[in-house]
This record gives C-alpha cells, structure tokens and sequence, in this order.
C-alpha cells in the first residue's frame, strides 16, 4: 500500500483494522418513522402548516424526504440555530441520535416545535432582537428537551386575532404581520418591530416599507428577504437616486449582494429606457442592468439563480427579466432587465458602445480580484462618469461597486475627483445569514494533498448530511489526483456508509462539466464533494454546501516581461483569499471551514493579492486601450499603472502582430483583432487563414475551437490492463500527427465531426473528452459564424458529418506558417546540445510531456504556450522549419 492510502485508511478504520468507524449520522430507520409521525401528530396546528410546508420546500429540495440521515442533519441544523439565537443559556450538545432515539415521541414533538418557531422567527427579523426579547419577555413558553428547558417567548408571537374586521394576516415586506385592509392600524408583531425602530431609513422614517403590488410570499421570496441585504433595499435604492451615480457596497459573503443587488435596482424609475436625441439621432439609452462578474462560472450560475427568483427560469421561454454573456455562451432573453457577463465581455461592448447605452448601471461585482478587466473597466467606468454624458443624450450611467473584501480606502481614492459631481457613497451590510466555523490545524500539515484528502473522509464520516463539501486545491492535476485517491477509498468503504460523489472544478473544464459541480446528487444518500481552484473562490453558490476546505494555496499566473514567459506557481493565498473561501460555506444553513494552516500562518498572510495588472501579461490590456483611443497610457485612470517594461514587451508584440503601425497608432488589424473572443495571436492566425496566401480558414478555426474548449482533449490512460492500453494507443495513432499538436487537434477533430454513428462511443475508444469535443464542436460553430459576419468567410460551410479528408503535407506546411504569423515570438531552434534555445529570449525549453512531440529532436518548433512549473515548459508544440520564423517575422532580425 502507498504510504499516502496507507495513511488514508488509518484515517477511516477504527484503528483495528480497516472496519469504518460507527457513523454518527445514521439514524435506525424507525426513528426516522417516529420523526415523521411525531411532526404530523403532535404540533399545534400553525407549526403543522409552517412545517408542511417547510417540508415541502426544503426537503424535496434536497430530495431526502425519505432519507432519515438527511432528517437528523435539518434537526442538527436547527439546534445550531437554536445555540446561536440562545447564546450562552443554551447548554445543548451536538444532537445526537442515540438521545434522540431515548426521547418520547411528545418532546421530539416538542423539539420539532421549537425548530420550527426559531425558523419563523429567522424569518421574521434578525438574531440579537430576538435575544433582547428573550431578556423581557415572559417565561410561560417553554419546551423541555431531555433535560434542557427552552424559552419560547422570543421566538413565539401571539397569533393575530382573527375577526371580521381583522381577517386573514398577510405578510408584509419586512416580514411582520398586517392587515391589508387596514393597514397601519394593527400592530406589526414582536421583534420585526426592534428590528425596524432601530433601523432608520434614508427617508428619515422608521416605518417598514409596504408590501409591493404583486409580491406573493414564495419560498424563495422568504429567503430573498432572510438575506442581511434586504433590510437594505430602500437605503440602496435610495442612495443611488437623483444626482447620486456612484455607490461602494461593502457585505460578508453571502448578505446577497450579487442577487439582490440588481433586482432591488431594476425597480427605479431611472432604470427604465428612454428615448434621447443624440446629434441629430433618435435613440434608446438604458433598460437593462449589468453585473460583471470574474469568471463564467459566477455569470451564468447567479443569473440562473436570479432568474429563478424573478420567476422566470432561464432557458424556459424566449422572453424573461434575466440573462448572461459569456465568451462563446450567450442568453440574453427579449427584454432582459438584468445580465450577469464576465468583465471581458463587457470590455467588448465598451468597444462597440463607449457610452454603453443599453444600460441604465454597471454593478462591477467582486472588485477585490483586481483582474486586468476590471481595472480597465473601472477606468473606463470613471471616465463615462466625468462625462458631459451627450454619448447618452444626458442620461446618466449608475455605476455600483460591491465586494465583501474590498479595499475601501483604495477605490474611494479612485473615484474621488474634484471635477466628479457625484462622491463615492459607501454602504456596509451588516451581519451574515448564517454561521460559519472557522477551524485551523494545532500545526503545519507536511503534505497538503493528503491533509486535505483526509480532511475530506473525516468531514464525510463525522460530519451530518445534507452537507456537501467543497475543497480548494490549486490546480486541475491536483484535483485529478485526489479524486483518483478519494474514490479509491469510498469503493473500500461499508456499504451502510453514504456514497461520496466527486465532481471536479476548475476553469478549463466545458461548461457543461462545470455546472455537473452544481447539481444534486443524482444517488439517494450521498454526499457531493466538490474539488475546486480559486474559480469557486468568490460570488458562487454551490447549492448543498456545507463544509470547505481550504488548502491555503493557489496557482498564481506570473508574467515574467522579460522572459516572455509565464509562470504558474503554487503560492500562499491572501486573507481576503482565505475569507471568501470560508464564505463558500454558511450559504444554505451553519457551516465550517477547515483550514489547512494554522491561524498563525493565517495572520501572516498578506491582506491581498497582488493586482493581476503588476503581474500579468498587458497585451490584451493594451490592445483593448489603443484601440478605444487612448495613447497615454499614464493619463488613463487606473487604480495601479503596470510596470512600463511590461507595457512595452506589450506594445512590441502588437506591433510585431501587426495591430500597430509604426508611428504606434492601432492599424484596421489591430482594431479587429480587439473584437476578437480569442487573445490577439490567435486573433492574427484567423485573419491571416483567411487571407488568399494561407487559405485555411476552416482548419485554423477546428484547430483554435479544440485549444479553447478546455485544458487538454486527450485525457490520461490510466487503465492498468495492458491491452486496453494498447487498444486506445493504436486507435489514438489514427488522431497523432508527426507534425505536432496543432495538426493533431485539427485530425481529432475533423474525424470527431466526421464521425457518423457513436460519437461518445468514438471518443470512449480513444480517451477522448466528450465534453470538450462537444464545446468545441460549439465553438466552432460560433467562431464560424463570427467570421461570417466580419466577411472573413464567403459563405457557412456545410453542415456535419463531412467526410474526413486528410490535409496532405504541403497543405499542413500552410497552417503552420499561417499558426506562425501570430505565434513567431514563440518558437525556439535545437541547439547543438540537443536542447531547444527560444528565438525570443534564447532561454531553455523543455517539450511539455502532453506533447504528441515530447522526447523528439526537430529543427525547430512553435509553441503556443510557454510556461514555467517545475520546469520551463513548451506546451502544444509544432514542428516548423526555421526560415519559416524569419518569413513570419518580416525578414526582421529576433532579439
Ligand atoms: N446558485 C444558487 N443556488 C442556490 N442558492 C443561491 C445561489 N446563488 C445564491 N444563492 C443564495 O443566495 C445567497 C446570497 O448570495 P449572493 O451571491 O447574492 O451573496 P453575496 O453577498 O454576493 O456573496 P459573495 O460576496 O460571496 O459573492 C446565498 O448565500 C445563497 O443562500
């Protein structure tokens, strides 16, 4: 046995043997029976309908109204609840089943009941007015469980008289009770009232605001207005109305700052469309709010959840208030009000639209991350709003900003301007809806892959269900690792024992692989694990969640200017880092969050990350300014200006592209290339494939849809049989190409497309990833379609299946010096040592062992990637010759 399974099976044994432990999270199943009776037979009717209904919602939800683990993990949940809202008085311990199973059916009653009342008291306001009604009230409503007693008086209302005058109660926005036919008159109920009299409104009024026209009391309306946020609407509406365009909300993870946000908002009357003159033009300006998010994974999982909260899911009509624009993945409903899209689609359409006039307000979301896009957003943001605003016929542009783990102090400096009409009005949420408990190990872990590892089987056989996992790790093939190992031990584990399901996470897996992270369980009686990188880190939800690991680290993507090379190294994480993954918990009940560190070495971490602006790679950055105009870089505002040899290596290259002329203004090249969904080199293959000197358009575009659908297509053979091995290596040799990668990628995925039967089965042969052939099958298509509209291609190429064709060897030649005129600074020539001497730099490099090229001597390559990880690494490598590089390069000389 490795040492690491070894170490592992200690960790889920009893210590004798390899027996697993006793679960404390299996209730015997009569138990679970005498739950259910006890919940229908003996509560007061109000609790009877409240918990039906809670039932309804929340377990089916879960999908484990017949799961009694599942039972014991809610009632474990809500006597955390009851801890907290208790605070010191209570003395319960963990719920355990075997003191459950001892009680009489008329106090599990009775403990039901006092669930429930702390669940209707959550809803109706917060935590510490509860506590203070508990001080004064009166001691009659009590419950006894076991031998605890428990006040009820701050969590019990007097039910409203029901009379003739005074019939049905309706809830009201704040969650106290009223009459609606006469309203005012009835007194809102117990503790909502301390909540709302200590809370004073913009207006100067304390009053609750009235229950909006149409608003029914859904389940997802009670956990919209659970969130701190919502005791916030109307001082966020208000600070944004009249001359008021720029606001900084500032909330824990999780208040709902990404999903109410813009609901809240989209209400204004500022945010409807209007028709302006322009010069001489008639047009609309406003309508829709956009929230930019860091990644897609955020974007399309928030305008899912916002959707479903407005009423209308996505995808479920062609009309519909909400929508999302992400690269390659667009769905924007006729008349949207709400987008969630990644910062660089919105970089996009500021390139189209420098005024943005479909929106009434950017909220810029999750600003901490500090990415190149978003500090260009921003600055682009600060100048639109120092603006005469004619671009938008005088219509102002709201611009909100919002992180839990912002830089205040930063981003007011930023937007602070004497000539600003408007100043930065802050706003601090308080309070988070639910608890999270931070643990950190007594003392450094020596190797963190196996520490985590063992976290995660501890987690799954100490720890109550519901209550999936969510683990950090830094990389995809440290994710693959651990789920190799984690899934090896669950096939070891009892068959009483909940199944583990392991879903990877991480940004260069499909789409479609990655929402797989945020869906139930399919199997009854298991528990997910999610093994995620930093994408999960911030904004998303992982529906079920309960626990997170952290293990610390990330891999940080370095730009080195003057090596022209990038290094992805596993570094330590900041605190902000560290907070926003704990807040991954604590979003659908109480949650913990298991450290991998020590709360020594939490402290010593640095407040942030370093802006990715000071570390990154600018071209994109530079591209995106030259071609909005700007030409002094140092005049543009921006919240920290890159290093300048970093700005020039940039400059260089687009010049050296061709998307800059030599006076450095942007050429018509350069212009396209910034409207391109694909980074400028790859921008330049496809305009240079479309000109009559290459003519290879259609392979250029199968070749870039391969490399973007995700990290690799070929997955690992991991099978131990050798015949198999040999199996899927003989069909593999029909896709590999001595000419290297690209010509690889091209051949698998002319043969995919061509493949006319089983294309999952053709894939399964070959160890192939389905999920990405079938994303690059989309991207294809777009990228198509792209190029149908700049008039690159004629006319949409025939439909699939086409037969599959080899491309002969002159015609690869073509594509590889056509690959050439965007990638010639990436190329290196052997050495007589036998080592390969980049042409830019003269540095070593090693063919990456993913290469089809690995272990081979050429004459020289082209690498479309170059990155540093235990070594410097040339990844997706082609064969080319060498006066191909000086052609590529305008005969110019290659320092
Ligand atoms: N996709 C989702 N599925 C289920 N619940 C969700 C989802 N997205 C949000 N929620 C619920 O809404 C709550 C608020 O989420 P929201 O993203 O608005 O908070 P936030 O303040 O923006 O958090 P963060 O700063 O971590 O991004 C979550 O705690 C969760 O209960």
């Amino acid at each position: 046995m490795r040492p690491t399974s070894r170490l592992l099976a200690t960790a889920v044994s009893t210590g004798n043997g390899l027996k697993p432990a006793p679960l404390a999270i299996l209730p015997p199943i009569p138990l679970y029976r005498r739950l259910l009776r006890a919940h229908r037979k003996h509560l007061p009717q109000e609790m009877r309908l409240l918990g039906d209904e809670y039932i309804k919602s929340e377990f089916r939800a879960h999908r484990t109204v017949d799961n009694p683990a599942h039972l014991i993990g809610f009632l474990t949940e809500w006597q955390l609840y009851a801890q907290k809202i208790e605070g010191d008085s209570w003395k319960g311990e963990k719920l355990d089943p075997a003191k459950v199973e001892k009680m009489s059916d008329q106090q599990i009653a009775q403990m039901y009941e006092l669930m429930q009342a702390i669940k209707k008291s959550r809803e109706e306001g917060d935590d510490q007015a509860a506590k203070r009604r508990k001080t004064k009230g009166n001691d009659s409503s009590v419950v006894k469980i076991g031998d605890k007693t428990i006040s009820l008086s701050a969590f019990l209302a007097p039910p409203p008289k029901k009379t003739e005058e005074n019939p049905q109660p309706v809830p009201v926005e704040n969650g106290s009770i009223s009459n609606e036919g006469k309203e005012g008159q009835q007194k809102p109920t117990h503790k909502i009232n301390e909540q709302v009299s200590t809370k004073r409104y913009q207006n100067g009024s304390n009053a609750p605001s009235k229950k909006a026209k149409g608003e029914r009391e859904t389940p997802m309306l009670k956990a919209r207005k659970a969130l701190p946020i919502w005791a916030y609407r109307d001082e966020i509406k208000a600070s944004l109305r009249g001359d008021n365009d720029i606001l900084l909300v500032v909330g824990e993870t999780g208040s709902g700052k990404s999903t109410q946000t813009p609901q809240f908002l989209c209400e204004e009357s500022w945010c409807r469309r209007k028709k302006v003159r322009v010069k001489s033009d008639i047009v609309g300006v406003g309508g829709m709010i956009a929230i930019t998010q860091p990644r897609r994974v955020a974007a399309t999982t928030l305008a899912g959840r916002v959707a479903r909260e407005m009423g209308t899911p996505l995808g479920t009509a062609g009309e519909g208030p909400v929508g999302y624009s992400v690269r390659f993945d667009h769905k924007v409903p006729k008349g949207a009000k709400i987008k969630f899209l990644t910062e660089g689609m919105l970089l996009q359409e500021l390139l189209r639209d420098p005024n943005l006039r479909q929106y009434s307000a950017i909220i810029v979301d999750e600003i901490h991350e500090r990415s190149v896009d978003v500090d260009l957003i921003t600055g682009f943001l600060k100048q639109i709003l120092l603006s005469d605003k004619a671009g938008r016929g005088g219509i102002p542009l709201k611009v909100v900003i919002m992180s839990a783990t912002a830089d205040v102090e930063k981003i007011q400096d930023f937007f602070k301007s004497n000539d600003s009409p408007s100043p930065l009005k802050l706003l601090r949420i308080k309070g988070r809806q639910y608890p999270v408990e931070v643990k950190h190990m007594d003392k450094p872990v020596p190797d963190i892959q196996e520490a985590l590892v063992k976290k995660i089987l501890d987690i799954h056989l100490h720890e109550p269900l519901p209550g999936d996992i969510l683990a950090f790790l830094t990389g995809q093939e440290e994710i693959e690792a651990a789920q190799r190992l984690i899934e090896e031990h669950c096939a070891t584990l009892a068959s009483n024992v909940p199944k583990l399901l392991v879903c990877p996470l991480y940004g260069q897996l499909s789409i479609q692989a990655q929402q797989e992270a945020f869906q139930p369980a399919k199997t009854k009686y298991t528990r997910k694990v999610v093994l995620a990188t930093n994408i999960a880190e911030t904004s998303v939800t992982v529906p079920g969640v309960r626990y997170v690991v952290d293990c610390g680290k990330a891999k940080v993507k370095q730009f080195r200017a003057r090596l022209g090379m990038e290094s992805l190294l596993a570094k330590a994480i900041s605190k902000s880092s560290a907070i926003q993954r704990t807040g991954r918990a604590g979003r659908e009940g109480p949650g913990k969050c298991f450290r991998l560190y020590t709360s020594e070495t939490y402290e010593e971490l640095e407040d942030a990350d370093l802006p990715e602006i000071l570390r990154n790679d600018v071209l994109g950055a530079v591209l995106t300014m030259k071609a909005r105009g700007i030409n002094d870089f140092l005049s543009f505002p921006l919240m920290d200006l890159p290093d300048i040899e970093a700005i020039e290596k940039a400059l260089i290259h687009l010049y050296i592209l061709g998307a800059l002329a030599d006076d450095g203004s942007i050429t018509e090249i350069g212009r396209k290339l910034a409207l391109f969904p694909v980074s400028a080199p790859y921008g330049r293959v496809l305009l240079a494939a479309a000109s009559p000197e290459f003519d290879c358009l259609l392979e250029v575009i199968d070749v870039i849809a391969v490399i973007t659908s995700g990290e690799t297509i070929f997955h690992q053979i991991q099978t131990e049989d050798d015949s198999e091995r040999d199996a899927i290596e003989e069909a593999r040799k029909e896709l590999q190409r001595r000419e290297g990668d690209i010509l690889t990628f091209l051949t698998t995925m002319q043969r995919y497309a061509g493949e006319n039967a089983d294309r999952i089965a053709w894939c399964r042969a070959r160890r192939v990833s389905v999920r990405n052939m079938r994303q690059a099958l989309n991207i294809r298509r777009q990228l198509r379609g792209i190029c149908v509209r700049e008039k690159l291609l004629a006319e949409a190429p025939p439909a699939d299946p086409q037969p599959f064709v080899p491309l002969s060897p002159e015609r690869a030649d073509v594509l590889l010096r056509c690959f050439l005129r965007g990638f010639a600074t990436k190329t290196a020539l052997l050495a007589p040592d036998s080592s390969y001497v980049t042409v830019q730099g003269k540095h070593v490099v090693a063919i990456h062992p993913s290469s089809v090229l690995h272990g081979q001597k050429k004459e020289a390559i082209m690498f479309l990637e170059h990155v540093f990880t235990q070594k410097n690494y040339a990844k997706k490598v082609s064969a080319i010759r060498a006066d191909w590089i000086v052609e590529a390069m305008g005969g110019g000389a290659i320092s």
